[in-house]
């Protein structure tokens, strides 16, 4: 079998060309042409497939290295029998090429419709700027809606600490600032006070104007309080119509003649009723070890006293 096909004694195609040496020249060149051309076009094919994990359809490009490659083998063929007749070999070669590029036509139009399905690469720049714009347009919402949260926490923030009738500190509030104050006081061993206002005889107003007036006049002394005082001291609303001044760095002289400054105002309120409107303060000032509830109970003693002695008074705790 072997010697069938290493036999080249068939007739050289050379004597066909008549050994011209122009014809010997087409079919050399243009042979060794093809040859190198289809020996160096697999050779890049495979280079390809080997150093692109991520490409598609690899086979494919294999299976188009395989069938060049054969196509130049039948190229080489051709020169050889120029000067030889191996006609076995090179019909054996030409049927391997033959089976090899019918097996690339079947693959390659199996596979037409699934290259097709690839998206192109415009349709994908397309779908990319489309993802972006997307991106782009979440970033907005979501920036839009962090704004919001953070105002509407803000606002909860607010609401959480504020009196609703008078927009001053709610007990909450001030007893945090109070804790706080207490804290730093203590710490760096500072003065601090406290006032305790208690209106006088508010049941009665609310009795004889409404609770509406009451509220009115709850909300003004709100605001007498606020502008009585300097804008590092506290003014909280601590019940009913009790408000609690919180008097950071203040000793005890200077909170009693603020609660006097405030009495005094808070008596020249006038309402469209004649009501002599006032009020009963205690002060407190912070003693070493003291804490908040300590503190707190010394302001509502000073209170409590300052009722009893007929309203309408500062009373200074012992
Ligand atoms: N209008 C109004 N009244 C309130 C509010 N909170 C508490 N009060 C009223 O304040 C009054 C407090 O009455 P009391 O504790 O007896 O004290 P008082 O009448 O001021 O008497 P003295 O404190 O002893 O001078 C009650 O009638 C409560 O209903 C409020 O938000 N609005």
């Amino acid at each position: 079998m072997l010697d069938v096909l290493f036999n080249g004694s068939f007739m050289p195609h050379g004597h066909c060309l008549l050994w011209r040496w122009d014809l010997l020249f087409l079919h050399v060149a243009g042979d060794a042409l093809t040859a190198i051309s289809y020996a160096l076009i697999p050779i890049a094919l495979i280079h390809l497939v080997h150093h692109r994990d991520d490409l598609k359809f690899d086979k494919i490009f294999l299976l188009f290295a395989g069938f060049i490659a054969f196509c130049g083998i039948t190229h080489v063929m051709g020169l050889i029998n120029i000067w030889h007749g191996y006609y076995y070999l090179e019909g054996l070669t030409k049927l391997t090429t033959g089976i090899i590029s019918i097996t690339t036509a079947f693959v390659l139009w199996k596979l037409v419709p699934k290259i097709l399905a690839v998206p192109s690469s415009a349709l994908l720049e397309q779908r990319n700027a489309e993802l972006l714009k997307a991106q782009d347009e979440l970033k907005e919402i979501n920036a839009t809606l962090e704004a919001k949260i953070e105002e509407r926490t803000r606002e909860l923030h607010v609401q959480a600490n504020t009196d609703p009738l008078t927009s001053i500190s709610n007990r909450r509030a001030i007893l945090c600032d109070l804790e706080k104050e207490l804290l730093r006081s203590h710490r760096y061993k500072l003065e601090c006070s406290i006032l305790m206002l208690d209106v006088d005889y508010f049941k009665q107003v609310n009795d004889t104007y409404g609770h509406q007036v009451g509220d009115e006049i709850l909300v003004k002394i709100a605001e007498t309080l606020v502008n009585s005082c300097r804008t590092t001291d506290n003014v909280g609303r601590y019940g009913g119509e009790e408000f609690l001044i919180v008097l950071p760095q203040t000793d005890k002289l200077q909170a009693y003649e603020l609660a006097e400054r405030i009495r005094i105002n808070v008596a020249s309120l006038t309402f469209v009723q004649k009501w002599e409107l006032t009020c009963s303060i205690g002060v407190a000032n912070l003693l070493p070890q003291q804490d908040i509830h300590q503190f707190i109970k010394q302001a509502d003693d000073a209170v409590y006293k300052a009722k009893n002695a007929g309203r309408n008074r500062v009373v200074c705790a012992d």
